[in-house]
């Protein structure tokens, strides 16, 4: 059926619910707030519907009744675009913007065509510079690493810049021969250095091929281009977080994590912006020499390290030595890739809980660290943890500090129940597999 694209959505405010806003000193949080709620595509559905019914259960049985999430349902992704013909309408970021806290299932992104992302969009629209993940294990999850307690990490990902900007230009395009032209012109140097994207060494490409054995061919120039901002503010603000975070939390350091060897305007101007945010702004001194900085004796933090680590060597650290690491700070797709790598160490990511924040607005969008799992759709089958948790992260986001602690003390008993969803059963010794739906239930009762 064709999308009506002139159906308007407008979020309806439950009755009796309040919104929360943004005080001098932190949230003002009434008992009844208003948080918007996107189910999200695929398995969304499914793990909505089960966390919804945790989440409710934690504050009732912290708060007695006193307080109680109003849930409102905003529009995205395929709902959405079924419903008005938009995959994100306006009045969604508009209900996140006023409402300040929401909370998301996963939304589907095609991969080449089609739309972009709108998971990026939202944290982009609404400024959301951090993507948190904390990773930690919980007692008796299966993982494939010998001593996944050693796992206790928090992410900084930084949400808004890199190459997720979406400044792309697509191969064969007239943008991207503009840009190609551009490079020639103005960068010959460094351009013709290498020579890709000329019609010269596009000839010369396809006749070393035709002499492996490739067929006699005549193609055009097909170069895909993206652009990887890194500001300065941008970096600025990701690292003040995380070394907040870290202070606040008194963890042992902050590692800034980049590839700055081959990117080193970028990936590498992410480090010495890092390092140039803990002098500045906390009083950071190098170590032994540098690079690697120290919060003083004297100043908020003291003790705290902050070092840095290229990616791929980290990669493979996160692996052997895991307990070296504590909160990480990161560009746009390194945190990616890190936050499904370290998700695995300590169970799948059917477990990875996240968030996307600006500290400064005080705008949360709470989401798990996995997509929407397609195949599983509609079975109620995969596990609810991710958002679960996710929500345990909005619970506590809110200062409603005993309905997150027993979110958490439910996981454990269910987990150390050895009743789990199919993703920990496949790998658990006389564990029993529940659905989604039933995995829920189980925490509701260890309530
Ligand atoms: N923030 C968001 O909304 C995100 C959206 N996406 C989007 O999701 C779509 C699908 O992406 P895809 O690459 O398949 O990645 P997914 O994260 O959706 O799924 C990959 C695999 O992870 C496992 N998995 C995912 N969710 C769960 C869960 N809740 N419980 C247990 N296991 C789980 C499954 O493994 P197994 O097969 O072993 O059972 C699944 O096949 C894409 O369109 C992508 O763009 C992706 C990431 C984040
Ligand atoms: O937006 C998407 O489809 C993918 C996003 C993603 O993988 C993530 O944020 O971890
Ligand atoms: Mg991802």
């Amino acid at each position: 059926m064709a999308p009506d694209v002139d159906r308007a959505f407008t979020p309806t405010p439950p009755a009796g619910g309040a919104r929360i806003v943004k005080g001098p000193r932190g949230l003002d949080v009434p008992d009844h707030p208003i948080i918007p709620f996107i189910e999200g595509d695929g398995t969304g559905p499914d793990i909505w519907r089960a966390t919804v019914r945790v989440l409710d259960a934690a504050v009732a049985k912290a708060y007695g009744g006193a307080r109680q999430i109003a849930w409102m349902e905003i529009l995205a992704g395929e709902k959405a675009f079924n419903a008005t013909g938009n995959w994100l309408p306006d009045a969604s970021v508009d209900a996140c913007r006023e409402y300040l806290v929401s909370i998301k299932g996963p939304l589907t992104t095609p991969v080449g065509g089609g739309i972009r992302s709108l998971n990026v969009a939202l944290r982009q629209l609404l400024d959301l510079f951090v993507c948190l993940r904390p990773v930690r294990w919980f007692e008796g999850v299966p993982s494939p690493v010998k001593q996944p307690g050693d796992v206790d990490m928090v992410i900084f990902r930084e949400n808004t810049e890199d190459i997720y900007a979406g400044i792309e230009f697509e191969p064969g395009s007239a943008d991207a021969q503009k840009v190609l032209d551009f490079l020639a012109r103005e960068f010959p140097k460094g351009f013709n250095k290498i020579r890709f994207g000329t019609p010269a060494r596009n000839a010369e490409w396809l006749t070393q091929l035709e002499a492996i054995g490739a067929p006699h061919r005549q193609l055009p120039v097909q170069v895909g281009i993206g652009i990887k901002p890194v500001s300065y503010l941008g970096t600025e603000r990701l690292v003040h977080s995380a070394i907040g975070y870290a202070i606040a939390n008194r963890r042992k350091s902050v590692t800034l994590v980049h590839k700055g060897n081959i990117m080193k305007f970028t990936e590498g101007a992410f480090r010495d912006f890092g390092y140039q945010v803990a002098r500045d702004f906390f009083g950071a001194v190098e170590l032994d020499g540098g690079p690697w900085h120290v919060i003083p004796e004297g100043r908020p933090g003291a003790g705290l390290v902050i070092k840095d680590a290229i990616a791929d060597a980290f990669l493979q650290q996160i692996l052997l030595r895991p307990r070296d690491y504590d909160v990480c700070a990161t560009l746009n797709l390194n945190g990616d890739y890190l936050s499904d790598a370290l998700a695995a160490q300590v169970g799948g990511i059917g477990i990875a809980p996240g968030a996307n924040i600006n500290y400064i607005t005080g705008h949360a969008v709470f989401e798990a660290t996995h997509g929407t799992a397609p195949k599983y759709a509609g079975l109620d089958k995969v596990n609810p943890g991710s958002l679960i948790l996710s929500g345990e992260m909005l619970l506590r986001y809110l200062g409603w500090t005993e309905a997150a602690d027993a979110v958490l003390a439910a996981m454990d008993q269910a987990i150390a129940g050895r009743h789990v969803t199919y993703d920990f059963a496949r790998l658990m010794d006389g564990a029993t597999e529940v659905s989604c739906s039933g995995f829920a239930d189980k925490l509701i009762e260890a309530m």
